[in-house]
């Protein structure tokens, strides 16, 4: 629902340059979601179960926004896509539009880290890039509890496609390179798989665009580049160092280590 990749075309599906292009776009897409949910204070209230009373729900507010959300976008094909995971699959209901029907481009797998992602979203990656901008530093309290929920359920989203986009990536690196992959795989070598799919000149070089990225997007243009940004750059970067990346990688190896099922390789 963002950023577009053609998912009815294997042959520029798996083009790698093409897939590292789509992840270039979910940058700014990300960027732009942080900088909009920056401007309301880390509310911890919303992230508890029962921190908000909802009528007829346990949930907390963010996960009672985000399951309503997925239900219903689930009626207009959303989790149809190949690179869209639900937090809520129980939430999904069958769409209204006709189906679309996509090829088979990944190899049948049951990899999803949104578990994973959620933790983190709430305990590192908001308590990090609230903390210079929360108005509670303000002496002011929490607020807007609706605005930023809004704003996590399509930055939690954006973040969860991007980093199961990993899974075509790694689709992408087994075709390039079958027979090591179908090695590593089959000594179950994930060290070596990490080893393998890692390409640390393309880490660095996104590390340096995303800082200039959330400068210049956070900036007011008529401001020039100095002065106080709308976010602070420094957690935009380590969200990808520490979260982001290391999370599309671990889709990466997961992927790779359920390849050789149910095919001939697996002897
Ligand atoms: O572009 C790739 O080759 C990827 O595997 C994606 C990615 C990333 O998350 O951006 C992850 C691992 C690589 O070390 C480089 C970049």
């Amino acid at each position: 629902m963002d950023a577009a990749i053609d998912l009815s075309d294997a042959t520029k599906a798996l083009d790698l340059e093409n897939i590292r292009f789509q992840l270039m776009r979910l940058e700014d897409t990300i960027t732009f979601h942080l900088i909009e949910r920056v401007q309301f204070p880390l509310n911890p209230t919303i992230y508890k179960p029962g921190g908000v009373q909802i009528p007829g729900s346990n949930l907390s507010l963010f996960d009672w926004m985000l399951r309503e959300q997925e239900s219903l976008q689930s009626l207009v094909r959303r989790y149809q896509s190949p690179d869209e995971y639900p937090f809520f699959p129980s939430a999904l209901q069958a769409p209204i539009l006709q189906p679309l029907h996509y090829p088979r481009i990944l190899h049948p797998n049951d990899v999803d880290v949104n578990k994973d992602l959620k933790e983190k979203y709430i305990h590192i990656i908001l308590p990090s890039a609230c903390r210079q901008f929360g108005k509670e530093d303000r002496g002011e309290t929490e607020e807007n509890y609706g605005s930023a929920a809004t704003c996590d359920v399509a930055l939690l989203q954006a973040l969860s496609r991007r980093i199961h986009f990993g899974k075509f990536v790694a689709e992408s690196k087994f075709r390039q390179e079958t027979d090591r992959f179908v090695g590593l795989i089959r000594a179950a070598d994930t060290e070596g798989l990490h080893a393998a799919i890692t390409n640390e000149t393309v880490e660095k070089k996104l590390l340096e665009r995303l800082k200039l990225k959330a400068k210049a997007y956070g900036t007011d243009p008529s401001n020039g580049l100095g002065g106080q940004g709308k976010i602070d750059v420094d957690a935009v970067v380590q969200m990808y160092k520490e979260t982001v990346i290391p999370l599309t990688k671990l889709v990466e190896v997961e992927y790779l280590m359920q390849r050789l099922e149910g095919t001939s390789w697996k002897a």
